[in-house]
């Protein structure tokens, strides 16, 4: 194995990825199971059992699936189905929240059954919130609970920096907002424009939370640069026009070295250098202490650093600076949201099943998915603001549960896909094949009580709004569903505020957390996304050989057009041959390479050549 260098940050050092061949990789890509595996199919022991601290181990007696949860049947009667909602509704006064899992089907027996589960993975969060060492892999503590209720944090050191962290935060939103700090060539002589430069758990949390709360007329309005496509970056650029001067840019990333934020990153960079102007002046990085991203922020001199602590996942760094300091930007009260997920983590540290709301969903979800993700989630939230909590949720849940193997060793390939959008919209989409097409679903419906703010509502039509519509169209979809046995959850807030937003994310992040120890997962950390960009950083590499190649027979006198074998064979990538097509094809549409003969749609008859000589890179 050799190792291949990826240049990141301007004036930075080189981030070193493990180097395999792409046919290696392919090989250990098509060696993934293409189908979810059976209940029976998943306790393979095998070699690798990593060590795992006992009490985060928690039982592994298989899954309790289909076979013996036996169903009796979904409850029709209406009455007997209103005692049931009535026996397991959940109600959070001061959060002004209820969970009704009324419509999940489990009995009694399950209910019994999952006991023992969920006394373990109760005292599994217990550990966890204890600070012990609940992602084996990387060594690391998982301590988003913290963030909220600092006294909880393991040692006085971790306290100070929470609370630390959070009256900075507080203090530049503050400045930038009253313009004690302005950016340096701006006419408006303050800024009015926030950039978040992220992607993942560094662009869903604050971007769920903007058009969650984001009040109509912000004092800063917010947008994202959350991919590595250079169209959708020049879109949010040009967006932005003479308003670049007075846009902060935040560059978020927690380990500092993502390919897609660095290129971010430059890009913004190079439009402040052609619009002159000074880009430390207007940027604040959010990262680890000496990532790269943060000395590159410190060697330049930008405008603010805020640090993102190893404790905290990307995917549950919402109410870190990640997520707190674009919030606060906005005018969104921070402070709530914090109180809101505090108020949450209280209930969720109940023991009593029905008194804990995020166990009340890791039981329901247990239930409806087999425990093996044999069921989708669809999360239907009836308000517009909330979106992007679908969005948000699918990172959440996916790349937590979605693991191959358990905290044994054992292969089991688990998991929950997540989707959905809105209601009533999404009822004139797919909620067709929700109610008659084919049952791999269980539903989450979200709902809000109050339509408007007060004072604002009016009658469209005798004794009706319009916010009357949404909440029958909402009840008539979780009717329909259920009379044709499809299982949903409701979960009711009074308002959409930041309180309210707070304790929706405090209640997944744990539901997640508990579902993953009742299933005997490491739900803190991803392995999978790590073979993905290893890849990508593979296939770069060969980018950069067959340039090379390319540029050498493109500096001969005639130049020498090359077939793709020929390409292939000069690079010592024969076996790569389907790769190389695409890069060229990739570089040809965008006029780096040029097709001397033949078309890109039959690629033997392709002979390339680069348009230009390089000779310096002869002799690099
Ligand atoms: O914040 P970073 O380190 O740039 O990572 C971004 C995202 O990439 C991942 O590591 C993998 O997709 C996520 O877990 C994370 O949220």
């Amino acid at each position: 194995m050799a190792s291949i260098s990826l240049k990141l940050y301007s004036s930075s050092p080189t981030l070193k990825l493990q180097h395999h061949s792409p046919t290696f990789l392919r090989k250990q890509l098509i060696s993934f199971p293409t189908r979810p595996k059976l209940a029976a199919e998943r306790t393979l022991p095998l070699s690798v059992a990593r060590e795992v601290p006992a009490e985060l181990s928690t039982v592994n007696d298989g899954a309790i699936t289909n076979e013996n949860k036996k169903n009796p049947g979904l409850v029709k009667d209406p009455i007997a189905l209103w005692q049931r909602y009535v026996e397991w509704l959940y109600q959070n006064k001061e959060l002004g929240l209820y969970i009704d899992v009324s419509r999940i089907g489990f009995s009694d027996e399950f209910v019994q059954q999952m006991e023992k589960r969920f006394e373990k993975a109760f005292r599994a969060m217990e550990g966890l919130e204890k600070g012990a060492i609940a992602n084996p892999d990387e060594g690391r503590m998982v301590g988003h609970y913290w963030l909220r209720d600092p006294n909880r944090a393991p040692n006085p050191f971790l306290k100070n920096q929470i609370q630390n962290t959070l009256e900075d935060i507080c203090n530049f939103a503050n400045d930038i907002i009253t313009a004690k700090i302005k950016p340096p060539s701006s006419p408006e002589g303050r800024f009015t424009q926030v950039l978040c430069v992220g992607i993942g758990g560094s662009a869903l949390g604050p971007q769920f939370v903007a058009e969650a709360l984001a009040p109509d007329n912000p004092p800063l309005k917010i947008r994202f640069v959350d991919n590595t496509d250079p169209a959708g970056i020049d879109h949010q650029i040009a967006q932005l026009g003479p308003e670049l001067a007075s846009t902060l840019v935040i560059v978020t990333s927690k380990s500092g070295g993502t390919p897609e934020t660095r290129n971010g990153l430059l890009e913004v960079q190079k439009a402040f250098r052609e619009a002159g102007l000074d880009f430390s002046k207007q940027g604040v990085a959010i990262t680890q202490e000496n990532s790269l991203l943060d000395n590159t922020a410190r060697i330049e001199g930008w405008l603010a650093r805020f640090p993102m602590f190893d404790w905290v996942g990307g995917r549950t760094s919402e109410m870190s600076a990640v997520g707190l300091l674009p919030a606060a930007l906005q005018g969104i009260d921070i402070r709530e949201m914090l109180t809101g997920a505090a108020l949450m983590d209280e209930a969720n540290r109940s023991t009593v099943l029905k008194s804990n709301p995020a166990a009340l969903l890791a039981l329901s979800w247990y239930w409806a998915t087999d425990g093996v993700g044999s069921k989708d989630m669809v999360i239907l939230p009836y308000k517009d603001s909330l979106l992007l909590f679908s969005r948000y949720l699918q990172q959440l849940v996916m790349e937590s549960l979605g693991k191959e193997f358990d905290l044994d060793g054992n292969r089991v390939n688990q998991g929950i896909s997540v989707y959905g959008n809105k209601g009533s919209t999404d009822q004139h989409a797919y909620i067709q094949q929700l109610r008659e097409g084919v049952h791999n679903f269980f539903a989450t419906f979200i709902e809000v009580l109050r339509d408007r703010p007060p004072g604002h509502d009016w009658e469209l039509e005798p004794g009706v709004t319009c916010g009357d519509y949404l909440f029958e169209f909402l009840q008539g979809t979780r009717s329909a569903l259920y009379a044709n046995n499809r299982e949903s959850i409701t979960v009711t807030v009074e308002e959409v505020t930041p309180r309210s937003v707070g304790a929706l994310i405090a209640l997944y992040e744990r539901a997640v957390g508990i579902y993953a120890f009742l299933v005997n997962i490491n739900a803190y950390h991803q392995p999978g996304v790590e073979a993905g960009k290893k890849a990508a950083g593979e296939v770069l590499a060969l980018q950069k050989r067959v340039l090379a190649v390319l540029n050498e027979a493109s500096c001969k006198q005639p130049v020498e057009p090359l077939t793709l074998e020929e390409v292939a064979e000069r690079c010592h990538a024969s076996e790569d041959i389907e790769m190389i097509y695409k890069i060229i094809a990739h570089m040809a549409a965008n006029d780096r390479a040029l097709i001397a003969e033949g078309s890109c749609g039959s690629p033997r008859s392709i002979k390339v050549f680069l348009g230009e000589c390089n000779v310096d890179d002869l002799y690099a």
